[in-house]
């Protein structure tokens, strides 16, 4: 051979070579070759004089034994002439493409490769060619020839291993280019396609077959001879598959370990709610119009699977009766017992491994063990690989009738599109509350559940229409042993009752702020999920739009619906609808929850004309109204971490800063300011101390710091907005964090730099941030007094200082004792007139004042510190300037100065 190969082109000689090294051609006795050495050095290769190459079988190269006989596939012994002629007839009969017996098709070593091109060869008369490979043990390492190479054909006709599909059945199969030797030893024998020597190597391809299955496949090989007698088939189960299919499963396996398994339906009958399905279903059995590729999708626990595996049993059921399947014939016995070989399970994820698609689809090749129909069911379709859809689609197309795949998915618009028209789909639908609720029934009647008839329809109507979740349900509360009923419903399934629901709602459209906080934050403490708790309150104002309460058993949903019906209520109820869908949204980007939701229900009452004394369930329903913006910062503040200590609070959560942030962009008249700091400014925290904001913004750039600066007024004024209380905003550059404490420019708001000296004022605003930091330095005991007690302006300046009942600071490093004396003129409550004020306020601070009630320390109540203190009504009633606090439509001052005209109006 080896002087042979210069002779000829170099694939030419590979291929020889790996038709030597190829395990069909070794002794199974030896593994070796020397067995068939004879063979392959008996071929004999040429180049004609058109340069097309000639391989030549010498003396019909089949080895006989030593009494010059052939193995026949019984085992015996024959001479050439019979041999040959058995062979040829199986073979052009087609039978021998499927049994071990002829799989290993050798060409005829005659044929002549039509290409013209010595780079191309190609296997002509396939037709022909006698099966070379006569007896079973030289069978050794091939699989059934059942046209193994349609394995690696994709759906637009390219086979995996480069060759081109070809119309014909009988398979000429031509490479496109040659390689390398090892992809012309798959065309020198087509069986080598199925060897692992064939495709190892520099192909880098697996192939679908593997000899060590097929090896334990001849070992129980017991039919009687044909490709075409199934019982000669290996029985795919003893080939070793479910050691490899990891997740593969036989239906009806185990013994039920939850009632969802017990009560698996085993007829057409059980299966609930999808009558429409399962009428097509069994149509399709009793006519035996049955296709190959069944898609089923629907939501989750609604029975696709029970369908599946129902339909499979149907069509292997022996009975001829028109119940299918029986469950008493021997094929629904298996079917039932989890003993059916030819109906399986396979898990979707793992067939995007290779190896297990190569079994799958190795065993879809082989016809059923003992039923009609060997079946596939594949749940969660969708989690096949694109490649592994092709590759199963192509299979699909090629295997016999008699082969099933039943594919399972909830989403049909996860699948690619090309999957959907190949298939027969059958859609699953939501099951109804009435037939959860009758099957419940049957399973606690069954089970000897004791349970009131309200839970079970409490079950049903929380497990969207999925029996798998209302079995569930059923079945957690019957393991505490106890009555099922509602209250132990409510508890186990994590929802609020409607009329806790109900009470909470009227509570919020109301106002009640502290009641609806305490309310809220109650229920989701104990068992209630925001999330669950905010589609809850959805589907209720649903309800009540809808007019579902009307007629409502319930006492408590019906006088609500009977007090909401005015256009103006019900036009609230529609807003409330959608601050909750936006909340929602919000929500499932943010780690505080519980915060959201609450600021979102107090943001219900914003929507107007609510008329709260309606509403008798509102347990305070004479409590003031406090703007949405009020309750806003009442819950930042309850959302802010405390440092330890320093009794400032810090807000980083990047949610409630980005709702701030574009809450206050809204407020900006001026478009290109708004657009400049959504583009470059970033609001970095908040610090929440006694009353007022540290706010710390960021900008990318130098210029924008400055650019920045430029409009810290309106920027301030939009943030008092949002946060409803007043600010000192930080400007600084981002970019360098070290710098950053270096760059930053502080805007106190203490715009009044008459009373605070620069320096002074920087060395405020330093220690506030120190001690909001958590730094070493905190502020002095003056110090800190002084900004709790400040008191500023809706521009954010710093008007003065209450420091009644408080002795001046006589510390000799205190920085503002001057400043004492100069606010002692305006600390008083009554006094104070607008010639004491601040020249940039718009209004005499006496007008800003409102009740005399208030408890707290505050000179100014419309400014007021402590913001739970004051009572919002009160506010609103007596200091109506304050309005501008609440009015979103214009910047703070703007709007303050428009009230003032009206009111002069
Ligand atoms: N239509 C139904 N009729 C009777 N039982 C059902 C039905 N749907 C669900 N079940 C119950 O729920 C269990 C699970 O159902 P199944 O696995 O068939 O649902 P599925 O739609 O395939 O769900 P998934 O998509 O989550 O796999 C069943 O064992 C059965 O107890
Ligand atoms: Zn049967």
């Amino acid at each position: 051979m080896d002087g042979r190969r210069h002779s000829v082109d170099l694939p030419i000689s590979k291929t020889l070579i790996a038709l030597r090294r190829v395990r069909s051609l070794r002794d199974p006795d030896t593994n070796s070759l020397s067995r068939l050495s004879n063979f392959v050095d008996n071929l004999n290769w040429e180049i004609d004089s058109t340069n097309e190459i000639v391989l030549e079988q010498v003396n019909n190269c089949i080895e006989p034994n030593n009494l010059g006989l052939f193995r026949h596939s019984d085992g015996g012994f024959v001479n050439w002439e019979t041999y040959h002629a058995q062979n040829t007839h199986k073979h052009k009969s087609g039978l021998c493409k499927k049994t071990n017996e002829s799989g290993l098709l050798l060409p005829n070593l005659a044929a002549v490769c039509e290409n013209k091109s010595s780079n191309e060869v190609c296997c002509n008369n396939y037709n022909d060619l006698p099966c070379t490979m006569p007896t079973r043990d030289y069978m050794e390492g091939v699989g059934s020839c059942t046209e193994p190479m349609d394995l690696f054909i994709d759906p637009h006709g390219q086979d995996h291993n480069g060759f081109k599909r070809r119309s014909n059945r009988r398979k000429h199969y031509k490479p496109s280019k040659v390689v390398g030797g090892d992809i012309v030893s798959c065309v020198s024998s087509p069986c080598l396609s199925l060897s692992d020597a064939s495709f190892g190597g520099s192909s880098g391809r697996t192939p679908l077959y593997e000899n060590k299955n097929i090896d334990n496949q001849e070992t129980d090989y017991d039919g009687c001879g044909t490709g075409s007698c199934w019982s000669s088939t290996p029985r795919f189960q003893e080939i070793g598959i479910s050691k490899h299919y990891g997740n593969e499963t036989t239906p009806f396996s185990e013994s039920p370990r939850c009632l969802s398994q017990k009560f698996r339906p085993k007829s057409f009958d059980e299966l609930v709610g999808q009558n429409m399905v399962s009428k097509s279903l069994l149509s399709t059995v009793y006519s035996q119009k049955i296709t190959s590729f069944y898609l089923f999708h629907g939501p989750s626990g609604t029975g696709k699977t029970s369908a599946a595996r129902l339909f499979a049993a149907a069509l292997n059921c022996l009975s001829l009766e028109k119940k299918k399947p029986c469950g008493d014939c021997q094929e629904c016995t298996l079917f039932f017992a989890g003993r059916s070989r030819d109906v399986k399970e396979v898990d979707s994820v793992s067939m995007n491994q290779a190896e297990h698609l190569r079994y799958l689809i190795k065993n879809a090749m082989l016809p059923p063990v003992s039923s009609s129909f060997k079946v596939f069911i594949i749940d969660e379709c969708q989690l096949m690989h694109g490649s592994t859809w092709s590759t199963l689609l192509s299979c699909i197309q090629e295997v016999s009738r008699h082969i099933i795949f039943i594919m399972i998915t909830p989403d049909l618009s996860k699948l690619s599109r090309g999957v959907i028209p190949m298939s027969q789909r059958f859609q699953f639908l939501k099951i109804s509350e009435a037939d959860i609720v009758q099957r419940l029934e049957k399973i606690c009647s069954e089970e000897g559940f004791d349970y009131d008839q309200v839970a079970l329809e409490i079950i049903s109507t929380r497990s969207n229409g999925s029996l798998r979740d209302a079995e569930m349900t059923l079945e957690q509360l019957s393991l505490l042993g106890k009555r099922i009923n509602m209250s132990l419903t409510y508890e186990i399934i994590g929802i609020v009752s409607d009329e806790e629901l109900l009470e909470l709602l009227a509570m919020a459209l109301s106002s009640d702020t502290s009641n609806t906080v305490k309310r809220a934050r109650e229920l989701m403490r104990s068992r209630i999920d925001p999330m669950q708790l905010i589609s809850q309150l959805a589907n209720l104002i649903m309800d009540i739009l809808a007019g579902k309460f009307q007629d409502d058993a319930s006492e408590v949903k019906r006088q609500f619906f009977e007090r909401h019906t005015s256009e103006a209520e019900l036009q609230q109820l529609n807003n409330a609808l959608k601050i909750l869908s936006e909340t929602e949204k919000q929500l499932r980007s943010s780690k505080n929850q519980t915060t959201w939701l609450t600021v979102a229900l107090l943001q219900l009452s914003s929507a107007p004309s609510f008329n709260p004394s309606d509403s008798s369930l509102c347990v305070r329903s004479e409590q003031p109204r406090v703007s949405a913006d009020e309750s806003l910062k009442h819950l930042l503040l309850s959302q802010c971490h405390h440092n330890n200590g320093c009794e400032s609070e810090i807000l980083k959560d990047k949610v409630a800063l980005e709702l701030i942030w574009s809450r206050s962009m809204e407020l900006y008249k001026s478009v290109s300011l708004s657009n400049f700091l959504k583009r470059h400014g970033n609001l970095a925290s908040v610090c929440f101390h006694q009353g007022f904001a540290v706010v710390e913004l960021e900008f990318q750039h130098p210029n924008h710091v400055s650019k920045a600066e430029k409009s810290w007024k309106l920027i301030a004024s939009a943030l008092q907005a949002a946060l409803g209380c007043n600010v000192e905003i930080r400007i600084c550059h981002s970019d360098n964090p070290k710098t950053k404490k270096s760059s930053f420019r502080l805007f106190s708001c203490a715009r009044g730099n008459k009373r605070l000296s620069n320096k002074n004022r920087t060395k405020f605003s330093e220690n506030i941030n120190d001690a909001s930091d958590g730094g070493p330095h905190s502020l002095h005991t003056c110090q800190r007094k002084e900004a709790e007690r400040m008191i500023r302006n809706s521009d954010g300046n710093a008007l003065s200082i209450d420091f009644s009942g408080q002795e001046p600071c006589q510390q000799p490093c205190c920085c503002f004792p001057q400043r004492v004396k100069h606010h002692k003129k305006i600390r008083s409550l009554d006094t104070c007139t607008t010639s004491e004020t601040d020249n940039n306020l718009a209004l005499p601070v006496s007008e800003m004042t409102s009740s005399k009630t208030c408890s707290c320390t505050c000179v100014i109540r419309g400014l007021c510190k402590r913001f739970t203190c004051c009572s919002g009504v009160e506010r609103q009633k007596n200091d109506s300037k304050v309005h501008c606090w609440k009015s979103p439509m214009y910047p703070l001052k703007k709007a303050w100065q428009l009230r003032l005209w009206q009111q002069g109006a």
